[in-house]
C-alpha cells in the first residue's frame, strides 16, 4: 500500500483520503497520481450511469407499460393473448404448437374429471352401466396422457418437476383442480423444442417423442371421448352431481372429435379458450408488427390472480402507465377456489377497492373491463338469479343490461370513494375469447 492512513484520522471512507504523515515527495506524487486515476474512473462510471439513465428515459418514452390485474380466471392472460393476436400476429402464430399441448391437457383433464365423477359406485346407480363401465376402462390410458403432458409442459420448472397426477387430479367443488405452470418457463420451451428438433439433441427428441405418444393415445381414445360426452346416462350422472362443465375454463369436450384428431391445429379461438394458470409475473414486450412506429413498444405485465399471488403485484405499481383491471362479471354465483367462503364478485369488489386506494397508483390510468359477459348472459338466460347471490340488487334478476348497470355503478362508486385523487376511469364490457375487441382505443388511453 503506497499511502498510509493518518493515525490521527480515522475516516477511511472519506475521499480523497487524508494525506498520510511524513509522506515523502515520491509517495506524495504517487498518491496524487492514484487519486487522479481513481477520480477519472469514478467520473467515467458516473458518466456511464448518466448515459444509461438517459437511454432508459429515451427507451421509456417509446414504451408504454401496462399491468393486467384481477382475480384468478378473470381473463388477464386471455386478454393478453388478444393483444398479441392483434399487434403481433406473427409472434402469436409462432406459439400455436405450444398451445396445442395445453389444449390437449385441458381436454384430457376434463375427461378424467368426468371419469372421476362417474366413479364405479356412481355408475352402478345409472342406467346404461355396462356401456359406461367399458368406456371407463377404455379411457383409462388418459391418466397416463395427463401425467405425460403435465410433466412435459412443466419440464423446465423445478417447482413442478415432481408433480404427480394424483396430486393434480382430485376434483373439488364441481370442477377439476388446475395444473399451474410457472409462466414463461417450461411449456414455452416447447417452442424451442420444435424449432431445434433437427439439432440432433437426444433429450429434445425424447421429449418430442413423448408428446407425440400423448397425442397418439388421445387420438386413439377420440371416439370413446365423443361417445362418453354424448351419453345421456353420463350427462344425467353429471347433472345429479351438480357438475356443469360448459362454462368452466379450458372446456373443449364439445369439440373433442376435432381437438383429439391426429392433425389438430389450434385455431385462434382455441388458443383464446385454452386455460393455463399464471404463477408469478410474466413480462411481454410487443411492438406493432405491420404498421406504426417500430420503436414504440408495449410492455404488458401479466400476473397470477389467485390470493396467494397478489403480494407479488406491488413491485409493479410504481412503474406502470396503466392498469387494465378485469372483473369477470359472470362469477356472481361462484366462490374463490382458494377460499370457498368468498363469493367471486365480492372478491372483485374488494380487490378493486384495494387497487383504487393504493397511493402508488394515484396517477396511473385505469381501464376497467367487465369480462365474461357471454357467460353472464347465458347464466341469466338459463334462470340463474343475480339477486339470489347479490342481495342488495333489487331489479329484474335475469335482465342482462340491468345487472351490468348495477355492477358498473358499484365499481364506479368504489373508485370515487377509495381514490385519493381524481382520476379518469375508462370502462368497457368484454368477452376476451372473441378477438377484435377495441384494443387500440384502450391503448391510446394509456
Ligand atoms: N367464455 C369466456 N371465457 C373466457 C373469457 N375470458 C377468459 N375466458 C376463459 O377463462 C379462462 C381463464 O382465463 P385466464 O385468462 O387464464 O385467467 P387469468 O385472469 O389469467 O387467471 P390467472 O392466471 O389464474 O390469474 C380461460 O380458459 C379463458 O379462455 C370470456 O370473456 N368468456
Ligand atoms: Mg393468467
Amino acid at each position: 500500500m503506497l499511502w498510509r492512513k493518518s493515525a490521527s484520522f480515522n475516516a477511511p471512507e472519506s475521499w480523497p483520503p487524508y494525506p498520510p504523515n511524513a509522506e515523502t515527495e515520491l509517495e506524495k506524487a504517487v498518491r496524487l497520481e492514484e487519486e487522479k486515476e481513481a477520480r477519472r474512473v469514478s467520473d467515467s462510471i458516473d458518466h456511464e450511469l448518466e448515459l444509461e439513465k438517459q437511454e432508459m428515459r429515451a427507451r421509456r418514452r417509446h414504451q408504454t407499460r401496462v399491468l393486467l390485474l384481477g382475480q384468478a380466471e378473470s381473463g388477464k392472460s386471455t386478454m393478453l393473448k388478444n393483444f398479441q393476436l392483434h399487434f403481433s400476429p406473427e409472434a402469436f402464430n409462432a406459439e400455436t404448437e405450444a398451445w396445442r399441448a395445453v389444449i390437449h391437457l385441458n381436454l384430457t383433464r376434463s375427461v378424467n374429471f368426468v371419469l372421476d365423477v362417474l366413479s364405479p359406485e356412481r355408475i352402478q346407480q345409472l342406467r346404461g352401466q355396462d356401456t359406461l363401465r367399458s368406456l371407463r376402462m377404455r379411457l383409462s390410458p388418459l391418466r397416463q396422457v395427463e401425467m405425460l403432458l403435465v410433466q412435459r409442459l412443466s419440464a423446465n420448472d423445478p417447482s413442478r418437476s415432481t408433480l404427480k397426477v394424483e396430486e393434480a387430479a382430485p376434483w373439488v367443488y364441481g370442477r377439476a383442480s388446475e395444473v399451474s405452470i410457472r409462466g414463461g418457463s417450461g411449456w414455452k420451451s416447447l417452442l424451442r423444442l420444435r424449432r431445434n428438433v433437427n439439432s440432433g439433441s437426444r433429450t429434445i427428441d425424447t421429449r418430442q417423442d413423448e408428446l407425440d405418444d400423448a397425442q397418439q393415445i388421445l387420438n386413439a381414445c377420440r371416439d370413446d371421448i365423443v361417445t362418453l360426452w354424448a351419453d345421456p346416462d353420463a350427462q344425467a350422472g353429471l347433472q345429479d352431481e351438480g357438475v356443469s362443465l360448459q362454462q368452466q375454463s379450458g372446456f373443449f369436450l364439445d369439440e373433442a372429435a376435432r381437438v383429439a384428431s391426429a392433425d389438430f391445429v389450434p385455431t385462434y379461438q382455441d388458443i383464446l379458450k385454452a386455460r393455463l394458470q399464471t404463477i408469478g409475473a410474466e413480462e411481454h414486450v410487443m411492438s406493432v408488427e405491420q404498421s406504426g412506429d417500430p420503436a414504440q413498444k408495449w410492455v404488458f405485465y401479466d400476473v397470477g390472480g389467485a390470493r396467494g399471488q397478489r403480494a407479488g403485484w406491488v413491485p409493479y405499481f410504481e412503474d406502470v402507465n396503466a392498469i387494465l383491471f378485469l372483473c369477470p362479471v359472470a362469477a356472481f354465483n361462484e366462490v374463490l377456489l382458494e377460499d370457498r367462503s368468498v363469493n367471486r364478485l365480492l372478491d372483485s369488489f374488494n380487490l378493486w377497492k384495494t387497487i383504487c386506494t393504493s397511493r402508488l397508483l394515484a396517477s396511473t390510468t385505469f381501464i376497467l373491463l367487465f369480462n365474461k359477459t357471454d357467460i353472464l348472459r347465458e347464466k341469466l338466460a338459463a334462470g340463474i338469479s343475480f339477486s339470489q347471490y347479490v342481495r342488495s340488487y333489487k331489479d329484474d334478476p335475469f335482465d342482462f343490461e340491468l345487472v351490468c348497470e348495477y355492477i358498473k355503478r358499484k365499481f364506479v362508486s368504489i373508485h370515487k370513494h377509495a381514490s385519493s385523487q381524481r382520476r379518469q376511469l375508462h370502462i368497457d364490457f368484454t368477452c376476451a375469447i372473441v378477438s377484435g375487441a377495441d384494443l387500440s382505443s384502450w391503448l391510446l388511453l394509456c
